[in-house]
């Protein structure tokens, strides 16, 4: 399957990155992992300034692959207090950094913050979300942490603890999940 190599690369690719084995990130998720897909569609829009169509978010998982419709821009990926635009290129699928993925790196990799915005005309996107199956427990991986300056920044979980936080936080604003498992040095 496609998306399995692609997966299987960028993991390869992402544990290289951190300075671990090729295979540390492919074996941690091997039989622990779960893919889901969505299709957006973004109605035209007659004054797209005044909505969103995806409001501020980190993705859940671990990566996601976004396939984007050419020739309008929606996404937006947070950088340095901007925005910034993300233009679909049809030779290129966008990959975006998901909480799973910062969180077992203990903050050596950041997920990103996006949104997708509305246009004058429709517009589609197709997202595959790779990530932890629910009873997986996630924590900083431990040869990325010792007792000194590497502490683990978080706490371990397992996703579905992440994913019941997320689905009990209601309101506008940004769903800040991974924080809630830190650890408070202060008070140990
Ligand atoms: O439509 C897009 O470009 C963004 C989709 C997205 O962020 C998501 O599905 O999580
Ligand atoms: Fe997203």
């Amino acid at each position: 399957m496609e998306i399995g190599r692609l997966m299987s690369r960028l993991l390869g690719l992402m544990s290289q990155g951190l300075g671990l084995r090729e295979d540390h990130l492919r074996s941690l998720l091997e039989n622990n992992d779960d893919y889901s897909a969505q299709a957006h569609y973004y109605p035209p829009c007659p004054q797209p300034e005044r909505t969103l169509g995806l409001r501020p978010h980190f993705d859940l998982k671990v990566l996601t692959v976004l396939l984007q419709e050419e020739g309008v821009v929606g996404l937006h990926v947070r950088n340095q207090e901007r925005w910034i635009a993300v233009h679909p290129n049809p030779d290129a699928l966008v990959i975006n950094l998901a909480d799973q993925m910062q969180v077992l790196s203990n903050d050596k990799y950041k997920s990103v913050l996006h949104r997708a915005v509305n246009n004058k005309r429709k517009r589609v996107s197709f997202a595959m979300f790779y990530g932890p199956k629910k009873d997986m427990s996630i924590q900083p991986i431990p040869e990325l942490t010792d007792e000194t300056t590497n502490r683990p920044i978080y706490s371990p979980y397992t996703f579905n603890e992440y994913l019941e936080k997320y689905n009990n936080l209601q309101g506008d604003e940004i769903r800040m999940i991974k924080e809630t498992f830190k650890i408070n040095y202060d008070i140990i």
